[in-house]
């Protein structure tokens, strides 16, 4: 197995019984897998567990189905604190210490947090401990909530900059429908690209304990692919299923990274920021930004939403088609001054880049 950083993304559904409580022997089973992997890999695990609410729930003595969302934020508070103590005392056994990190979206959102999560996660894995990486669920309202840590757990893989990423769930992998509503549902094993078919034959969760099913593990693996890293969605009910997926063998769904990896920088201003506005663009500046050329003043075709200087913003085409996105020099109040002055026939030459190539990322 060559040396490869890997983010393991665990959902509810792999750690429970069918009672929906934290089943001890499923964690076991999954954590001897991972301390084996951490091994080959010389400590180059990043694990993303969900199951706080779960545990929460099951020591409350409370029911999912009944649970509202503070209850649920209360559940994961208590359960949070219990998983990771378990997660604790099995990798102990294996020798390998642990480390808790709870995010919520605007960690991954603010620049400099960004930088300072990889570089703690480098630290740790320097060390050899293993991160166990979760939503800070009890303090995440819907502004800053990431929901499903299937796009946490991509998120994840990239700030860590990861080679793979692989989602452990109760399915081995993507269907052409949710097989538990549909019977002929047939099995992909291989992805290149991601069809707007794909998307919507991607259903929600199947269990109670599960958040977000398929149509979450789509979004993700959209994410780490254009942000070059291979994704594989893979049943935790399969044997030895962390060492096959390593070994290739195709027993889940492997989506291919669909391009060399872009700079950590652009795949954050990408994926990790939130688009406060949207630029519209015609053919000769489309033709330039995929030429690796800046976004200009002349270029522009439309500017909506109300973005400050040093916002994201999406840049899209004459159909409104997403292309890119990227961090806006200018205010769009100010964007649209110099708009105003460019209808009125004044000078714009001097203006610098509305988007430096640098601080820009085209999607294909
Ligand atoms: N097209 C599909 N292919 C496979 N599974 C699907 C599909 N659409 C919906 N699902 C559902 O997604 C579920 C897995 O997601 P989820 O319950 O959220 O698991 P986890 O807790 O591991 O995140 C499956 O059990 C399945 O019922
Ligand atoms: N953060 C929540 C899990 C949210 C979630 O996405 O769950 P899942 O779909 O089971 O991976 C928890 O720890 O319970």
């Amino acid at each position: 197995m060559t040396a490869q950083r890997i983010v393991i993304k665990v959902g509810s559904s792999s750690l429970t019984d069918e009672d929906t409580r934290i089943s001890v022997k499923k964690m076991d089973r999954l954590v001897t897998q991972i301390a084996q992997m951490h091994r080959e890999t010389s400590g180059q695990i990043i694990l993303v567990s969900s199951g706080a609410i779960a545990a929460g729930i099951g020591k409350l003595g409370w029911s999912h189905a009944h649970c509202t969302m503070p209850e649920k934020q209360a559940a994961a508070a208590v359960g949070q604190e219990a998983l990771i103590s378990l997660y604790e005392r099995l990798f102990a056994r294996e020798g390998i210490s642990i480390a808790q990190i709870l995010l919520t979206r605007s960690d991954v959102e603010d620049r400099r947090r960004f930088v300072n999560i990889r570089n703690t996660i480098k630290t740790l894995l320097r060390h050899g401990i293993l991160p166990i990486v979760n939503e800070n669920d009890t303090v995440a309202v819907d502004e800053i909530r990431f929901g499903d840590n299937d796009t946490l757990a991509s998120l994840v893989a990239l700030t860590a900059e990861a080679d793979k990423l692989i989602l452990l769930t109760d399915i081995d992998g993507l269907y052409t429908a949710n097989p538990k509503e549909n019977p002929e549902a047939q099995h992909i094993s291989d992805v290149w690209d991601i069809t707007g078919e794909m998307e919507r034959a991607a259903g929600g969760s199947g269990s109670t304990v599960g958040t977000g099913g398929m149509k979450t593990k789509i979004t993700a693996a959209k994410i780490a692919v254009r942000a070059g890293i291979d994704v594989v969605i893979a049943s935790s009910h399969t044997d030895n299923v962390l060492r096959r997926v390593m070994q290739d063998e195709r027993i889940g769904t492997m989506f291919h990274a669909s391009s060399d990896r872009p700079a950590a920088r652009k795949s954050w201003i990408a994926f990790g920021t939130r688009a406060r506005g949207r630029i519209g663009i015609d053919d000769g500046a489309i033709r330039a930004l995929k030429h690796h050329g800046s976004l200009l003043v002349p270029g522009i075709t439309k500017v909506t939403g109300d973005f400050l200087e040093g916002s994201t913003v999406e840049v899209s085409d004459a159909d409104d088609r997403v292309l890119g996105r990227g961090i806006v020099n200018f205010s769009a109040r100010d964007l649209k001054r110099l708009l105003a002055r460019r209808t009125a026939g004044e000078s714009i030459h001097d203006v610098q880049e509305i988007i430096h190539r640098n601080d820009l990322m085209i999607f294909e």
